[in-house]
């Protein structure tokens, strides 16, 4: 039932050993440490970081693409990465990927027809025809029809090829879809349909999605909880409206003052960063975000914090949480200013929700009442 949880990461741990013989000698990364989070039926959670926090890795360690070095995955309550040959098999049905290139991940040799019918056929599912039949039904779900069956990938657009990876996905009812950096590869114009897709894709069939990405802009409409990941931890976790509005660590903080936004007279609260990424491979002592944060005591570089619970599903990593100022998103600003690219990408995003919207009042309207 929607809001139930369905997957559930405990303390969940990857290391990766790079470099170094079979004598040893290399060097270990972090690339995901004890990191704690529930996906939720008909949800969606997005998972927001620079590149090399560990935002792939975890997505993988969740679909158990990848076997983790300590902690837990629970399919509905049951450890997955103790589930047997035939669980995960089953299992997989339920557990989908969405790649942020579509182009590379469809093979371009094969029929749209061949692409989808696929997964059907490797599972064994309907006869030859009923696979037609399903194959058309999802081409029409992602708003492509089933005259395109016949075609290739290269005959499409980037938003098209990524409509037949959703098609793809969809393809055995799964549960949870784990789209990692969807729209990235795309047109900001077309980043929002693609959005917008996925949003009513999850009204319709109830379905949840992990999603991960880069920065906190492209999440924001789809998100009903947003983690903020830093080399490999996530410091910060709260439903997306409190996240946006009153973010609590100083990375997301930092994150969302970098975001441009339209009224240059009002000035946010800033936080600024300072200093490079560090490299995941030798992270800061401590708190791994004590080199940059302006906050930052000799206590945060000696011991790695606690994660304190706000209440209300909001966590953050950090030690000095009642020394940092309030922090204040302009609410009304962020939408005009033309000039941005984060003002254009929200105004058409918010265009096509209004458009949605209107179109499902309409459809409400003169829909016959049941
Ligand atoms: N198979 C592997 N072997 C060794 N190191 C790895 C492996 N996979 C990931 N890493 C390392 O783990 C860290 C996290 O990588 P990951 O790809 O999960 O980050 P990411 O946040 O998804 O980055 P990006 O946005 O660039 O994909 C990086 O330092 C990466 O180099």
């Amino acid at each position: 039932m929607k809001g139930d949880v369905l997957l559930r990461a405990k303390a969940l741990r990857k290391h990766f050993t790079i470099g170094g013989g079979f004598l040893g000698g290399g060097k270990v990364v972090q690339a995901v440490d004890r990191i704690d989070l529930e996906i939720r039926e008909g949800e969606t959670l997005s998972i927001v970081g620079e590149s090399g926090c560990g935002k792939s890795t975890l997505a993988r360690l969740l679909l158990r693409l990848i076997e983790p070095t300590d902690g837990e995955v629970l399919l509905e309550g049951r450890d997955l990465t103790k589930f047997g040959r035939s669980e995960m098999r089953r299992a997989r049905r339920d557990l989908q990927m969405v790649f942020q290139d579509p182009f590379a991940s469809l093979n371009p040799r094969a029929t749209i027809r061949d692409i989808l019918t696929e997964p059907l056929r490797l599972h064994g599912i309907g006869t030859a025809a009923e696979r037609r039949s399903r194959v058309d039904d999802l081409l029409r779900m992602v708003g492509l029809s089933p005259d395109h069956a016949r075609r290739y990938p290269h005959e499409f657009s980037g938003g098209q090829r990524q409509r037949i990876g959703i098609a793809r996905a969809l393809s055995l009812n799964p549960r949870l879809i784990v789209a990692d950096e969807p729209v990235s590869a795309l047109d900001v114009s077309v980043q929002a349909q693609v959005i917008n897709l996925l949003k009513d894709l999850q009204e319709e069939l109830g379905l949840a999605y992990l999603v991960i990405a880069h920065d906190l802009t492209v999440v924001r409409h789809i998100s009903d909880t947003v983690a903020v990941m830093y080399l490999g931890r996530i410091v910060e976790i709260a439903p997306a409206e409190e996240l946006y509005r009153a973010p609590r660590h100083p990375y997301t903080q930092a994150l969302l003052s970098a975001i441009p936004v339209a009224d240059p007279a009002h000035v946010a609260s800033e936080v600024r960063l300072e200093g490079d990424l560090p490299s995941p491979v030798t992270p800061p002592s401590g708190c791994h975000f004590h080199t940059r944060c302006p906050f930052a005591t000799p206590e945060c570089a000696a011991d790695v914090p606690e994660a304190r619970d706000l209440g209300g599903g909001h966590r953050v990593l950090c030690r000095r949480l009642d020394e940092i100022p309030a922090f204040e998103m302009p609410q009304d600003t962020a939408v005009a200013g033309p000039e941005t690219a984060y003002a254009r990408r929200l105004a058409a995003l918010e265009a096509a929700t209004a458009r949605r919207q209107a179109q499902r009042r309409e459809g409400d309207a003169t829909a016959p009442a049941s």
